[in-house]
């Protein structure tokens, strides 16, 4: 089966490459602030199965170029999704938890309605809505809080800094799910397999359990990583950011579960993964 990746060098782009035989178009073969192109490149490799696990994901950047975020986390994943339509492949795309608007504390379920509260999130949801317009066999998995050996993520943010600080702050009030990159990768190759084979594909949840605060997840990191750095939890309002942030980010992920056996990984275990490579880099 040929699959063709748009993204290379990103965490879930980098887990695909080690799991499948794939073709994957960096920034410098596709790039998604030019959607044609991509559509292009997708009729030029002519693949059986197309994954998007390129975006745009500095959030507190977005705030200030949504309309660039908007033409790579919007545009071109539309632009992807009719170019697989044209061809009759099944396309699978990734999306996120900052669709939603964080109120409450009952995990969303995919046909939960949406309402992002930051620039990154809207341009997700725009992706979503263009890949849905385009009708054909089309998956849209959304995840939540990706962390990998490679690539900026929290758990590296938190390892930096604890190499000079003792004490960290950091909020309790934000709930989700982090998300091993390397199991976010082996999903999207069940359900991209299961297209191929016929699955007509549909929108759906995947995060790491048990669902944690960002507080809880900076504790473990450091207990498993054996550093004496102190976590002192503290609410949203006293870490301010460009970007405003869901409070609640749990996500129901049943469908996935039900309809391609694949359960919520705990993300402990994923860490401790995580942490054995950046060990051994
Ligand atoms: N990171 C997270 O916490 C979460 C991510 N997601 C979603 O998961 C998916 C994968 O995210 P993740 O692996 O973390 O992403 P990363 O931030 O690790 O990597 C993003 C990738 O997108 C590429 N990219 C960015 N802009 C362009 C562009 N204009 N043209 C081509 N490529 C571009 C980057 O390439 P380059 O290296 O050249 O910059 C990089 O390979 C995305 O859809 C994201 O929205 C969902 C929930 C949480
Ligand atoms: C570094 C730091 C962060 N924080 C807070 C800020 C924020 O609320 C939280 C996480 O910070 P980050 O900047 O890593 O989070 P962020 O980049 O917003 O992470 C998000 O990325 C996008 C791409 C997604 O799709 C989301 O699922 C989510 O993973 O931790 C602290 O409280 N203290 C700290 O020292
Ligand atoms: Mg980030």
């Amino acid at each position: 089966m040929r699959i063709l990746v748009f993204g290379r060098t990103g965490q879930v782009a980098t887990e695909i490459q080690r799991q499948a035989e794939v073709t994957a178009l960096g920034r410098e073969l596709a790039d998604l602030s030019d959607p044609m192109a991509c559509a292009e490149a997708i009729r030029d490799h002519a693949p059986d199965l197309v994954i998007n696990a390129a975006a745009y994901t500095a959030v507190d950047r977005a705030e200030s170029e949504e309309d660039l975020a908007t033409v790579i986390n919007g545009v071109a994943p539309g632009a992807m999704a009719r170019a697989c339509v044209n061809l009759g492949i099944p396309f699978c795309h990734v999306s996120t938890d900052y669709v939603f608007d964080g109120s409450g504390a009952a995990p969303r379920a995919p046909s939960d309605p949406v309402a992002p509260c930051n620039a990154y999130g809207r341009s997700k949801l725009a992706g979503e809505e263009a890949v849905r317009a385009a009708g054909g066999q089309a998956a849209i998995l959304r995840t939540s809080w990706v962390f990998s050996a490679h690539g900026g993520n929290f758990v590296k943010t938190m390892l930096r800094l604890s190499e000079t600080r003792d004490a960290l702050s950091v909020v309790d009030d934000q709930i989700g799910g982090p998300t091993p990159a390397a199991d976010i990768a082996a999903a999207l190759l069940i359900m991209g397999r299961a297209m191929v084979a016929g699955h007509a594909g549909g929108l759906y949840h995947f995060s790491g359990a048990p669902d944690a605060s960002w507080a809880d997840f900076a504790r473990e990191i450091f207990a498993q990583a054996g550093r004496a750095t102190v976590v002192t939890g503290i609410p949203t309002r006293d870490y301010p950011t460009p970007a405003v942030r869901p409070q609640n980010s749990r996500l129901d992920c049943g469908s996935l579960a039900a309809e391609f056996g694949i359960g919520r990984p705990d993300w402990r275990a994923g860490l401790a993964r995580v942490l054995k490579e950046l060990e051994q880099a």
